[in-house]
């Protein structure tokens, strides 16, 4: 790895911190689930915090772990490059024994012009032995006969379920934003639907790996998925094979009038 090469540090930091996070949860076992995820949350986030200071001193960073003042620093809405994290996603999950649906996300958002855009990112599965990054983009499968929409194992959208009636899809239960849209991108699923809340620290990540890979990624009315806001509030998301994004489009859109 080159110092400048942010795809690689995206991958590698997202993938050290998994194998953290996987030490952590075979010393500290499952027996007390809340005290496990604060300390997966807490130990990622130092992590992730040290280590860009260290390697990207002049970088401002966004992380779900971050106090509420570090998160409003105006600082970071006037930066060039803003590393978007989530120590830990799909904590839950992670404080479950066997389950392999969380995720450690580290993105990068350039500013260009105007705007910004995610330029670099990774998402590691660490209980799956697998890290997706921008470096490397997968190369997305051909959508099949039938649709598999992933949803929140625990806060499902009730439109989805009339989407999936609508689309001829099946619904698959599946923890953490970034397990979800990682199973976009390697074929598990055809699609990821949520609503009713979210953040950017959430998506960045895959979104980032999503969109270098050639998937669709939008707000549920198509607009664009905006990152580094003064509100990180990010509440719905579309991910999905390209050919079926205007098909799921226009069925939501049917819903919701
Ligand atoms: N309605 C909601 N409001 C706020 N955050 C939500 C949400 N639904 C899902 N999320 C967040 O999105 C991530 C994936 O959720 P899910 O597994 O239910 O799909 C989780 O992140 P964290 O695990 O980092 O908290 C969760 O907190
Ligand atoms: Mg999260």
């Amino acid at each position: 790895m080159t110092i400048r090469d942010d795809h690689a540090l995206a991958g590698d930091l997202a993938s050290e911190a998994g194998e953290r996070l996987l030490d952590l949860r075979a010393r500290q076992g499952f027996g007390d689930q809340r005290a496990l995820k604060d300390a997966g949350d807490m130990m990622s986030h130092r992590y992730l915090m040290d280590a860009l200071q260290r390697l990207r001193p002049s970088d401002s960073v966004l992380s779900e772990e971050a106090t509420r003042e570090e998160r409003m620093d105006p600082r970071r809405l006037k930066a060039d490059r803003v590393w978007i994290v989530d120590p830990l996603d799909g904590t839950r999950e992670f404080s479950e024994e066997g389950r392999s649906d969380w995720a450690v996300h580290v993105a990068l958002w350039e500013r260009t012009g105007d705007e910004g855009a995610l330029t670099a990112g990774a998402v590691a599965l660490p209980a799956q032995g697998r890290t997706l990054t921008t470096a490397k983009p997968p190369t997305l499968a051909a959508p099949g006969e039938r649709i598999r929409i992933a949803v929140s194992r625990t806060r499902p959208p009730e439109f989805v379920r009339k989407l999936a009636v609508l689309a001829g899809a099946d619904l698959v239960p599946i923890g953490s934003a970034g397990a979800k849209i990682a199973a976009v991108l390697t074929g598990e699923v055809e699609a990821y639907v949520h609503a009713g809340g979210q953040y950017e620290w959430d998506s960045a990540a895959p979104v980032a790996v999503a969109l270098a890979a050639g998937a669709h990624a939008s707000r549920i009315d198509g607009t664009p998925l905006v990152y580094n806001q003064e509100d990180p509030s990010l509440p719905d998301i579309l991910v999905c094979l390209p050919d079926l994004a205007p098909m799921l489009l226009a069925g939501i859109r049917d819903l919701h009038r």
